[in-house]
């Protein structure tokens, strides 16, 4: 079994990546983090949008699901809830469903092969995570793979050095996992930028922080608080939005 990193999503659709492998989409700071923690709160699905009028489509096709979203890291006006793991903590969502369009996470899970297997992983599941993709690519015979949703295109430090830390407990669970020379550079950026010094250095939680919502990134960089992993299930047949639910799972 293979493990590779895309560092951008743009490397996915560059190398032809398979259909048949494990994909964790890392959005740290902070769509994936804010997916987990929703599911945690009990919510039943969430809908990923690549853009606000697409989120704001949908929410017509959805009565009583809660339409969420940010830019430059506020809750977008007009929408319920914004971006926000600690807004979603505090939330009362056991049985909702959710529109959620952020900057860039929700779009890396279109980036990914359409049937493949699509995972949210952060820090906050990362335990659950890997465990989750090692079965399945186990269970398939197929490879995993690590997509770093990326900042505005660019590299984006946060989600490369989560990458080192899955990549780490991916390896200490399998340690005959083939690795490609992508996994060498994250497991190195782990080392060096590992939480709290991360938060330092990224751009992401810079435009966090300057939107007055610094507990988010304590959040963000909790390890292994959940169990909950939002995979990706199906599109809205009308919408063409993403489908995510919680992968049933006991640890
Ligand atoms: O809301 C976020 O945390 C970011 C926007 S920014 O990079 O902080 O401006 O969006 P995301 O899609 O979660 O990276």
């Amino acid at each position: 079994m293979q493990l590779t990193i895309y560092f951008t999503p743009a490397e996915v659709a560059t190398v032809r990546a398979s259909a048949l492998d494990v994909y964790i989409v890392i959005d740290l700071i902070r769509a994936t983090t804010s997916m987990t923690t929703i599911l945690d709160r009990g919510a039943s699905r969430i809908y990923a949008a690549q853009t606000i009028e697409q989120a704001q489509e949908a929410s017509r096709y959805l009565p009583g699901a809660l339409l969420c979203g940010e830019r430059n890291a506020l809750q977008l006006p007009g929408f319920d809830l914004g971006n926000s793991p600690v807004q979603f903590l505090q939330a009362e969502l056991i049985g909702k469903e959710l529109v959620l369009t952020t900057t860039n996470g929700t779009r890396a899970f279109f980036a990914c092969p359409p049937e493949s297997v699509r995972l949210a992983g952060c820090f906050y599941n990362a335990q659950a995570v890997t465990s989750y993709a090692l079965s399945q690519a186990t269970n398939l015979g197929s490879n995993i793979a690590i997509v770093c949703a990326g900042e505005y295109g660019y590299f984006p430090l946060d989600d490369a050095v989560c990458a080192g830390y899955l990549a780490q407990m991916l390896i200490e669970q399998t340690p005959t996992l083939e690795l490609h020379e992508s996994v060498y550079a994250a497991l190195a950026l782990y080392q060096t930028y590992a939480p709290p010094k991360l938060l330092e250095y990224c751009r992401s939680a810079r435009s966090v922080i300057n939107a007055g919502l610094r507990a988010d990134l304590d959040i963000c960089v909790t390890y292994n608080a959940s169990s909950s992993i939002a995979r990706v299930t199906g599109k809205h047949p009308h919408t063409e939005l993403l489908i995510l639910e919680r992968v049933p799972i006991a640890l």
